[in-house]
């Protein structure tokens, strides 16, 4: 068997052949990118086949890290771990899957086999051609080049994390995956409770021994014993404490990837149906679980263990005590319970009400300008009256009846705490073996110790009812069917830009007509379509069934003779690039927007795509040209500016398809012109929808669809559509009536035979 030497370990350097094979492949391969490569393969050994744009980008376009990796392996649903793992543990590993090592230089090597016998791994090069066989390496030599860290990766079994559910049972095991902080607080907690017991005990003996014989010494050594058990409690509830906020900010980091993970795979149309404000309201209810799940449950189910080590104390000292500190208890959970239910539809109704006010103050301030500008102030504020009128009853009513069991329970509490020293007290009087007065004191104070938890824990019942209904509201939001699957599955062909609608039919929820209706028409790669009708016809309707927004349609929409629905869904929207009638700009620079940060494109790609959507000129005229800062809602740009901008953007990456959807109704007449000069070269390449309202942009298209009430009248260029279509006809004199078909410019009416018609 042939050894390379370290030197020639081609691990992680792009040969000029493997570079070669994998700029063929498309992926435009550095050594850099080795990682993304290693692990593509692997992740297409367990038959998923992730998308390299998705991953994490690194600062400075580093190799991507372990975590980034794991975390792009893990939204196709595979299982993927970095450990650490030395020569022999690779050896060990009898799993056949391939494993990913990361290498110190950035570069990545993929083990594909072992050989026991040389005591050699087989490792291939992810940047050499497939046909290369891997080579063997032994640990000297792996040492050099690797640090010991390896990416494991297997299929998930089940649903992966971010596919389940968002309910309890999750919740809890995302708390209980924290074992090793939960064992601690335990063990802390345990400790808390023994020493708090020693006070207890002390007290007895001060009680019984020093004031009854007038001790001294042993009042001296209970002080000293008491003052050192004083400073280890202190310590063991800090540490405790430490550990629970350790717990509640780990969660929350958790919970707050998981949540934002799984509102972006949520489909753009539950987006439009539901208001922000109330989404927004709906998701923050997270933190009263997580505030449920890492306070009262976790200190209340160790508090009741505590009990459990209490009670036979107490048992001890005197049963008949003991047995009605345990009936009281059991009075209190009786009451609690009986105000389960009716609490917990009001927290339901005041959770609904506080959205309900959420939404209408998110509204509000989302459309200031134009409440300000129509002066709606005072309709807006008659609503948030009424919201807040609602919230305040429903809270207290709330208050009323939650007042009701901690009156009702306060005899018990109190019996458990001073009732039992009249009862010892008269039972010293009648029994034949009665308690001490120390007994009777130390019994008083741990009754207290036993009842309290179980108070808790009664209370702890409404808690969940709370928790319950807050999740009932998170659930609400998060467990819709998400794109997911349409997003990580699906065939990513190099599209050319070739668009079929075959008897497409489309309804969306809640509407009676549909908004098309069975609409066919095709069009060849590197097509101008544009597209015309009333307004409400479904021409943007068309474009939302192109970019995957609405999949439930019926019959086929085909690109290059792929039905859309099999295409991967980020494929999908990366092949389109889109200008809408109403683009949001981020807050960040000019240049920021216009790249919308995608990696791998310069400041140059920007201007040359401002240049194309003809936003450069007045580009350069604001205060920091590039690097003029974006305020939130983009106030301090015109709404043609927006839109010059929004094309810039939609331009950046070179799209094979480019919707336009009235793109330029918020241009000035020269800006517009401007855009539609520089169509046929943003054409060049590309495939192109245009919906314009305005014909005159459309003289260039190749076809123009003519749609009407969700129906497709007419398809083909101006010039025949303006002869034989009497809808698209009547548009175009509408516009242009001081023009001929060709859109030239006429002093004279238009020609006799279009008046006739
Ligand atoms: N998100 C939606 N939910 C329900 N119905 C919708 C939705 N979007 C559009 N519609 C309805 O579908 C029909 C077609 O709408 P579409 O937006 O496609 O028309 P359009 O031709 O683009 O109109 P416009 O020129 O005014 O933008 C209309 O009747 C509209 O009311």
């Amino acid at each position: 068997m042939n050894f390379v030497s370290p030197a020639n370990i081609p691990l992680h350097i792009a040969t000029s052949e493997s570079g070669e094979k994998a700029a063929s492949d498309g992926q435009g391969t550095t050594a850099l990118q080795a990682r993304i490569v290693a692990a593509t393969h692997v992740a297409r050994y367990h038959g998923v086949d992730p998308d390299p744009s998705g991953i994490r980008p690194n600062a400075g376009g580093a190799a991507p890290s372990s975590p980034a990796l794991v975390e792009w392996l893990r939204q196709y649903g595979l299982w993927a771990r970095a450990v650490r793992l030395s020569f022999g543990q690779l050896m060990k590993l009898d799993n056949p899957a391939p494993v990913l090592l990361l290498l110190s230089d950035g570069g990545a090597a993929v083990v594909v086999g072992r050989n026991h016998e040389h005591g050699v791994l087989l490792v291939r090069d992810p940047l050499a051609p497939s046909s290369k066989p891997p080579t063997p390496i032994d640990e000297l030599r792996l040492k050099q080049v690797w640090d010991g860290t390896a990416l494991l990766v297997r299929a998930s079994r089940g649903e992966s994390e971010d596919e389940r559910p968002f309910d309890l049972g999750l919740l809890t095991r995302m708390v209980w995956g924290e074992k090793s902080i939960l064992r601690d607080v335990a063990i802390g907690s345990i400790t808390i409770t023994i020493l708090s017991v020693l006070p207890v005990l002390m007290i007895m003996t001060t009680l019984n021994t020093v004031v009854t014989y007038h001790s001294m010494n042993t009042l001296t050594l209970i002080v000293v014993v008491l003052l050192i058990a004083l400073g280890f409690e202190m310590l063991i509830a800090w540490s405790r404490r430490m550990l629970l906020i350790t717990l509640a900010t780990r969660l929350d980091t958790r919970l707050h990837l998981a949540i934002f993970n799984r509102l972006m795979t949520l489909p753009i149309d539950f987006f439009e149906r539901n208001q922000a404000g109330e989404l927004s309201y709906k998701v923050s209810q997270l933190y009263r679980v997580r505030e449920f799940l890492t306070g009262r449950m976790i200190t209340t189910f160790i508090d009741v263990a505590m009990v459990l080590l209490l009670l036979p104390v107490l048992f001890y000292m005197e049963p008949t005590l003991a047995w009605t500190v345990l009936a009281a208890a059991a009075c209190i959970t009786l009451i609690i319970w009986a105000f389960l239910r009716p609490l917990a539809d009001l927290t339901g109704k005041v959770i609904q009400a506080e959205s309900d006010k959420g939404s209408t103050l998110v509204e509000s301030i989302y459309g200031i300008r134009t409440v300000k500008s129509l002066c709606l102030e005072s309709t807006r504020a008659a609503e948030w009256d009424q919201r807040i009128a609602t919230v305040g009853d429903l809270n207290m009513r709330m208050g009323k009846l939650s007042n009701w069991p901690m009156v009702l329970v306060m005899p018990f509490e109190k019996y458990t705490q001073a009732g039992v020293l009249a009862l010892g007290a008269y039972l010293a009087m009648t029994s034949n073996n009665p308690l001490s007065l120390g007994g009777l004191i130390g019994f008083m104070m741990l009754g207290g110790r036993v009842a309290g938890p179980l108070v808790n824990l009664a209370r702890l019942l409404q808690d969940v009812q709370e928790a319950r209904q807050a999740l009932f509201q998170v659930g609400w939001v998060l467990n819709r069917p998400t794109e997911k699957r349409a997003l990580t599955h699906g065939l990513r062909p190099k599209l050319e830009g070739a668009i079929s609608f075959d008897e497409v039919t489309f309804k969306y929820e809640g509407s009676k007509s549909p908004a098309l209706d069975n609409i066919s028409f095709a069009i060849e790669p590197g097509m101008m379509l544009g597209v015309v009708g009333r307004s409400g016809s479904g021409k943007s309707t068309v474009t939302r069934l192109l970019m995957g927004i609405n999949p439930e349609y019926s019959g086929a929409i085909k690109i290059d003779g792929i039905e859309l629905r099999e295409i991967n869904l980020r494929h999908l929207r990366q092949s389109f690039g889109a200008v809408l009638q109403d683009n949001f700009l981020f807050r960040g620079s000019v240049k920021d927007n216009i790249l919308a940060g995608r990696p791998g494109l310069s400041f140059e790609d920007a201007v040359r795509a401002a240049r194309l959507a003809g936003a450069e000129e007045f580009i350069e005229r604001l205060p920091q040209g590039y690097e003029t800062w974006i305020q939130e809602g983009s106030t301090n740009l015109s709404g043609g500016q927006r839109q010059r901008l929004a094309i810039a953007r939609a331009l950046i990456a070179d799209p094979k398809l480019l919707i336009l959807d009235e793109a330029t109704s918020a241009l000035d007449p020269e800006s517009e012109a401007l855009i539609n000069a520089n169509l046929q070269r943003m054409a060049r390449g590309r495939t192109m929808v245009i919906i314009s309202h305005r014909l005159s942009s459309l003289v260039e298209c190749d076809k123009t669809l003519v749609l009407d009430r969700g129906k497709v009248i007419d398809i083909g260029p101006h010039r025949e559509l303006v002869e034989r279509c009497a809808v698209y006809r009547h548009l175009w004199l509408q516009q242009n009536r001081h023009s001929d078909y060709q859109g030239k410019v006429h002093a004279a009416p238009a020609p006799s035979f279009i008046q006739a018609s």
